[in-house]
């Protein structure tokens, strides 16, 4: 017969009373249970965080907010795909552990009794896109059509001209697609009535587009781990690289984990659940797929608030505080980081490599976009001969990329995004140390996480073979090439390290690229084949954008490959 499950208020008590997190709703006149508020949560459940939409209105980019005498030519974006289903083994792990909780009936805890992983995140949707994550690009794609009105106004969308190229795993290109219904919502190219007279009652409710994509193992630029032997061979998982990691989990999980277990002991001294270091991680994980693909913290999040520490067990409340509950979050985020600081970001310098694709395709693009003479009429420049004509450099006026978290990392780690100040990411920070931070993947890599680039050429710009300058070598070549470019992270706009402001000079911004190592030997650095250059170790230390900008002896990088080792000190 089966054992009956030891049930508070039954002979098993725990040897403290829960409340339910239900008290803590406005409905219940008693005390309310302390806990962080949804919002608090949801900007700290690290690559797990919902995108932070901004619910503000989205105004049409104006003069004001352009710089003078310029015109927008060119748009980038870099997203990740939105909220998705959790990996199969997520998927698994949460069953597994539902299954062993259960076991015990706790008030405010009844969730747990009809919560099942194969029914809320079934295992054949395993990292499939969520719909709330069709909503998080469709949304993104309303607020570009929003900014970006006049742009696409005078450039309608066609095939040729702007590029949708998504990695090869579904949860992208549907994101792709999501994005492309809110961005060119209500538009289609050329003026269908007019063309057809009959068309628009057949016209398709969305503009079609050409989505790209390419296989796995060849796309350098988005599922790019894939494409990267040596560094599945030599950062992946690697002891040296995990080490700061497992240092802190070796730390601070066990203390949670106990935390936990001792909350699940009857008040005759029988420990009902026995939480393993695993357990709480899983419970972090469940946490924010509850979070960002229902908005729900009342089921896994509320487990968190028993493995924090109360320190008032004399008291009634027998609750931890909201400050110590914010404290396992904060843990636990650390926990996260610390892990992708070092295998996706700026913790090995090797990683850079793995954005340095990203970086030459949008500098070459941009390049192409600012040219005096560059002629969208036929895609090409006009100083261009047919001759040296390549496919690869077409003149776009828009090109959205759609890949994963790592694509995220790995780009704003060859950019140096959060590594300013070159402080090195370790198990033995102070609070305030991780709290000054700069690599936060709640921040930087939420689901549908984006980096975004507006390009702005002289109107002068537009130039004629008349205004070309003389040159010896060849007779007439264009004027050199102008502009501006504005970055945004996540629909913010964010100042490029070694940028003086928002709006970078194209001469500067080229600068920093090269010399952060577009234009990289990706393939010999990436060969398994390849040995890393004997002078790897004396970059390693250059860790910074900053310092690389100041080390005038410091050629670009181009053909040298950095340490896949740590960096160190
Ligand atoms: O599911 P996880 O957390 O175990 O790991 C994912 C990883 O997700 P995240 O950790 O960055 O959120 C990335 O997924 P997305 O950024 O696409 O959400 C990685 O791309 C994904 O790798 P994969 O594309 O090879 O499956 C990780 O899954 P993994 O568990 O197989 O390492």
């Amino acid at each position: 017969m089966a054992q009956p499950r030891p049930v508070i208020g039954g002979q098993e008590h725990l040897q403290t009373h829960f409340s339910s997190p239900a008290e803590s709703s406005p409905s219940h006149s008693s005390k309310k249970v302390p806990f962080p508020s949804s919002s608090w949560i949801r900007a700290h459940l690290a690559s797990k965080s919902p995108y932070p939409h901004e619910s503000k209105k989205v105004k049409p980019l104006n003069k004001e907010d352009m710089p003078l005498d310029h015109e927008l030519v060119q748009l980038h974006l870099i997203c990740r795909h939105g909220t998705r289903y959790p990996s199969t083994s997520n998927s698994i792990a949460f069953r597994t552990l539902s299954e062993k909780i259960r076991k015990v009936e706790v008030p405010g805890f009844e969730w747990l009794q009809t919560w099942h992983a194969e029914t809320i995140y079934p295992t054949t949707k395993g990292a499939l896109l969520a719909p709330q994550g069709d909503s998080d690009l469709y949304q993104i794609g309303r607020r570009f059509a929003g900014r970006y009105k006049d742009f696409l106004d005078q450039h309608p969308y066609d095939a040729n001209t702007y590029q949708f190229y998504s990695s090869g795993k579904s949860r992208c290109r549907q994101s792709a697609y999501g994005f492309t219904v809110g961005f060119l919502e209500g538009r289609h190219a050329g003026d269908l009535d007019k063309i057809v007279p009959k068309m628009k009652s057949r016209t398709s409710p969305v503009q079609p587009v050409d989505i790209s994509t390419v296989p796995l193992g060849l796309d350098k630029e988005l599922a790019v781990k894939f494409a990267c032997p040596r560094w599945t061979e030599s950062v992946k998982g690697q002891p040296k690289v995990v080490y700061e990691a497992n240092t802190y989990d070796d730390r601070v999980l066990p203390e949670l984990a106990e935390q936990l277990s001792n909350r699940y002991v009857s008040q005759g001294g029988v420990a009902l659940v026995n939480f393993t270091r695993k357990d709480v991680q899983t419970i972090y994980t469940a946490c924010g797929f509850e979070m960002s693909f229902y908005g729900n913290d009342k089921t896994w999040c509320q487990l968190l608030r028993l493995a924090s520490p109360v320190r008032s067990l004399e008291s009634r409340d027998h609750h931890a505080s909201e400050e110590d509950i914010k404290s396992t979050f904060l843990k636990l985020e650390i926990s996260s980081d610390l892990s992708r600081y070092y295998t996706y970001g700026p913790g090995v310098p090797f990683n850079r490599h793995l954005g340095c694709k990203l970086a030459t395709s949008l500098l070459e693009s941009i390049e192409l976009a600012l040219a005096p003479d560059a002629d969208y009429s036929t895609g090409r420049r006009t100083s261009s001969s047919h001759d040296d004509e390549d496919d690869a450099s077409k003149l776009f006026r828009g090109q959205f990329k759609f890949g994963h978290s790592e694509t995220i990392m790995f780009f704003s780690s060859f950019l140096g995004l959060y590594n300013k100040k070159g402080v090195r990411m370790t198990a033995t920070m102070t609070p305030e140390q991780y709290e000054e931070r700069e690599f936060k993947t709640s921040d930087l890599s939420p689901f549908a996480a984006n980096m975004a680039f507006e390009v702005f050429r002289p109107k002068a710009a537009k130039s004629s073979p008349r205004k070309w300058r003389l040159s010896d070598e060849d007779g007439l070549s264009p004027p050199p090439i102008q502009g501006k470019v504005r970055m945004f992270v996540n629909e913010e706009p964010m100042i490029l390290p070694g940028c003086e402001t928002e709006l970078c000079d194209w001469v500067m911004f080229k600068s920093i690229l090269e010399r952060a190592g577009a234009r990289c030997d990706f393939e010999t650095c990436c060969s398994s084949l390849g040995s890393p250059s004997e002078d790897t170790p004396s970059l390693a230390r250059l860790e910074t954008m900053g310092e690389i900008m100041q080390d005038e002896n410091q050629d670009e990088l181009d053909g040298i490959c950095l340490a896949v080792d740590p960096i160190t000190g």
